[in-house]
């Protein structure tokens, strides 16, 4: 079923980027639109043309027949399409004055600016693809690595939806059997019946749910990086570390002590792992911090990290200020670095041990590139202890699906916990409709209007 809409048209590309800058339009009017604004070769009407194919020629203002951009244009006659309506396509020549007024020119013929994600929703609500799909074309739009890129993929091929509508399936074969226990009360074996499937049921789709919310973690990890923050005294090799592992000279590396002056952010991917690396002037100064601004500042920068990589100066003494960085960090997930292994020892390697003992613990030269493949590995096993090389899980990275299925998860277990205790099943079966329902949520089955419309309107404009 396809729902009618008005024709809807935003520029695609990103605004004042690129070499070409694509304005779409969907809707049953697309094509005359385009047709009251293209002049292609001959008297080509686009409405005329086989669908999915792609005509070269200009765009005009038809008041004056003013040319205003050279164009390509791609028709595809709906349902074959995205949104599953009729979708034009005007491939322009980049640059925001021309694209934009070819955007303002079919807006005059009678298209509306169509909202942020409004074709992805339109996309939904034509039903070609379930709500955590469309949510993951924008993630997808957002992921910052290949594998934060794979999860996204797969959630859009529908992985979790499958999974979802499975567990749906299994709570509707119990509803069925309960519905069968209270029309055959008198039996005495079909209430035993419905009891041991219900539990069985019940218990595998909770293990579902609770197996799933554990991808969450690193879901959530995958689509927003890692918060990875880069501590040490000054001139330990902080910089040379975030270069090494970009794997190019992003921050500027010198002998002196004090380079790194602003904040660096990087995205990073170690071997899959998206890494937010914060290479910090700041916490470099934990003295300083102490005296100016205080510990608690300076506390807090580390706190919000998720991983902290503590970089030590093989060549020289550990100094009070190394000891703190330690105390600092206590407790949380810590790679101590011991950098400058070329140089000659001076280093306490006996107390480093002793300080990481909850720590890993790497050695590197970054000078020499020795030690950046052990580093890597050990921030990969640190958050994925390999598991995600498996590759074929369902990992949950949207935190709306996240909290959905927490709340599945305490109603079937509400459900189960009333089955233990010998509840007749008929109240059982509300927690259990209610896990159905809230499931349903999650693929947009059961969810209200205002909701997708928020939903949506995170996306960009033209998506
Ligand atoms: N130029 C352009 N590139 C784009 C998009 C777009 O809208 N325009 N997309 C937008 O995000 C993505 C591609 N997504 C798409 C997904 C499905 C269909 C589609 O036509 N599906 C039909 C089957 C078509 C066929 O069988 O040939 C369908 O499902 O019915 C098109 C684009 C990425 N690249
Ligand atoms: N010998 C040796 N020198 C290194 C090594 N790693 C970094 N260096 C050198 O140490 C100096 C400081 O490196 P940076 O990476 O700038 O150190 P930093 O911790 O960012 O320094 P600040 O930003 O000043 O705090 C540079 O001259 C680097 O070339 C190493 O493994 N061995
Ligand atoms: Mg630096």
């Amino acid at each position: 079923m396809r729902v009618e809409f008005d024709t809807i048209a935003a520029i695609s590309t990103p605004m004042g980027e690129g070499a070409i800058a694509i304005v779409r339009l969907s809707g049953d009017e697309s094509f005359s639109i385009a047709d009251r604004v293209f002049r292609g070769m001959g008297d080509k009407q686009l409405q005329a043309v086989p669908s999915h194919t792609i005509h070269y020629g200009h765009i005009v203002d038809p008041a004056t027949e003013t040319i205003v951009e050279e164009v390509m244009v791609s028709v595809m006659r709906g349902p074959k399409t995205f949104t599953r309506e009729d979708v034009i396509e005007i491939n322009c020549h980049g640059g925001l004055v021309t694209v934009n007024r070819v955007l303002q020119l079919v807006l005059r013929q009678g298209a509306r600016l169509a909202e942020p994600g409004e074709f992805t929703k339109r996309a939904f609500l034509n039903g070609r693809i379930d709500l955590s799909q469309a949510e993951a074309v924008m993630d997808l739009i957002r992921a910052k690595t290949d594998r934060a890129m794979n999860v996204a993929m797969g959630q859009m091929e529908g992985k979790l939806s499958k999974l979802v509508k499975l567990l749906r399936q299994e709570i509707l074969e119990i509803l069925a059997q309960v519905e069968v226990n209270i029309d055959y009360p008198e039996y005495d074996d079909v209430e035993e019946m419905t009891l041991k499937v219900m539990m069985e049921k019940s218990t595998y789709v909770r293990g579902q749910i609770e197996k799933l919310l554990e991808t969450s973690e690193q879901g959530k990890i995958l689509r927003e990086g890692l918060s990875t923050v880069i501590v040490g005294r000054p001139n330990v090799g902080k910089s040379s570390l975030l270069n090494s592992l970009v794997h190019e000279n992003k921050a500027i590396v010198t002998d002196v002590p004090g380079t790194t002056r602003d904040v660096i952010e990087e995205y990073v991917n170690v071997r899959g792992v998206p890494l937010r690396l914060v290479d910090t002037a700041g916490i470099r100064e934990t003295e300083d911090i102490v005296e100016r601004i205080g510990v608690e500042r300076s506390r807090k920068v580390l706190k919000d990290a998720d991983l902290i990589l503590l970089v030590l100066n093989h060549s020289e003494p550990l100094l009070e200020e190394d000891r703190r960085l330690f105390e600092t960090v206590n407790g949380m997930d810590v790679i101590v670095i011991v950098n400058k292994t070329d140089l000659e020892r001076v280093i306490d390697m006996k107390e480093v041990q002793e300080l990481s003992a909850q720590h890993r613990l790497v050695t590197t030269s970054l000078l020499k590139e020795q030690g950046v493949d052990e580093l890597e590995e050990a921030i990969a096993s640190l958050f994925f202890e390999g598991s995600l090389e498996a590759g074929d899980m369902t990992y949950v990275s949207n935190s709306r699906h996240i909290a959905l299925l927490h709340l599945a998860l305490q109603a079937i277990e509400e459900a189960i916990q009333g089955a233990e205790i010998g509840t007749p099943v008929d109240m059982v079966q509300i927690d259990l409709r209610r896990t159905w329902e809230i499931l349903g949520e999650i693929i947009g089955d059961t969810v209200q209007e205002s909701l997708i419309d928020q939903l949506f309107s995170q996306f960009c404009l033209g998506k």
